[in-house]
């Protein structure tokens, strides 16, 4: 199997996108840590996962990813238990246009911390064996999201930090990849966040019109994410790509060069 022998890390992995994720890391041989802050949805899911993987393929790690001990002391865990950590996938996310501070801290800070922690496993120039590191971005982090704007600042933010970091990593000789997925709409509990009126704050009359944007773009399943996961995590070219995942297929996006 492709990833026989491989250790990764996924936040977020309890629901959605990071749980479908984790599940195609796991068909291909991998061994996976769950992070989430959900800790009764990760125990149920790790339950479920141990019956059709076995006990010692999967770890679940209560974490919040807002908390650098809570998060360094997973990443410690993680290679604790399974020996070293190869791929790292910065999933968890949030909508909230209203408690957009809360937004900004775990979308894109949790994301910048997670990178930083898990680059102080893998980083080849500090002892690591190198690796590949996968954020979850989304189409919101290549053009304007009527609504939520923070969200899509957050978004944005985590495309940049992302290519950044590719071409740091290049440059230092970290041995690390940096990519990243930017997904339309998926089928997951965060769509219902877009259009809830307490989350969407004073945006909330943009409800409507963001359930016609989904009508129009569609709306995805989670295994066209992690389909599109596992071709970016294997092959060994990508480094710095953004690969968008719309209805019509998915395909790598091409920035402007400046
Ligand atoms: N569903 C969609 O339409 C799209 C989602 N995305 C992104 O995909 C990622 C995953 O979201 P979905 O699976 O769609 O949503 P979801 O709401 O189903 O799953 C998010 C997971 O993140 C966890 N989480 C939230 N805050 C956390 C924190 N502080 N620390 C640790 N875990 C935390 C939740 O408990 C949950 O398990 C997010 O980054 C989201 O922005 C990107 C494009 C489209
Ligand atoms: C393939 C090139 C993509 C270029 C960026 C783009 O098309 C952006 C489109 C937005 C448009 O301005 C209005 C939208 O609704 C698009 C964003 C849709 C975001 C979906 C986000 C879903 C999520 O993250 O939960």
């Amino acid at each position: 199997m492709a990833l026989e022998g491989r250790t990764a890390m996924v936040t977020g992995a309890a629901q959605g996108i990071g749980r479908s994720i984790s599940e195609i890391l796991l068909k291909n041989g991998a061994k996976v840590a769950l992070l989430d802050v959900a800790e009764a949805t990760g125990t149920t899911l790790k339950k479920s996962l141990d019956g059709q993987y076995g006990p010692e393929r999967t770890l679940f790690i209560p974490c919040d990813v807002q908390s650098q001990q809570q998060f360094k002391a997973a990443l410690q865990k993680a290679v604790e238990t399974f020996g070293h950590v190869d791929i790292f996938c910065n999933n968890a996310g949030i909508a909230n246009e209203n408690d957009w501070e809360k937004a900004v801290s775990v979308n894109l800070m949790g994301v910048v911390r997670g990178s930083y922690l898990a680059l102080e496993h893998m980083n080849k120039l500090s002892g690591g064996q190198g690796g590949v590191i996968i954020n979850i971005a989304s189409l919101a982090g290549l053009g304007p999201f009527p609504g939520a704007p923070v969200y899509t600042a957050t978004k944005h933010g985590v495309v940049g930090f992302t290519r950044s970091m590719a071409a740091t990593s290049k440059m230092s000789g970290y041995g690390v990849r940096f990519n990243m997925i930017c997904p339309t709409f998926v089928q997951t509990d965060i769509i219902n966040s877009l259009t809830c009126p307490a989350a969407l704050g004073q945006f909330a009359h943009l409800a409507d019109p963001t359930r016609k944007l989904m009508e129009q773009h569609g709306v995805l399943d989670v295994s066209r994410v992690s389909e599109g996961f596992l071709q970016l995590l294997l092959d060994e070219t990508k480094d710095g790509e953004a690969l968008v995942v719309v209805s019509k297929g998915s395909q790598y996006y091409t920035f402007p060069s400046l």
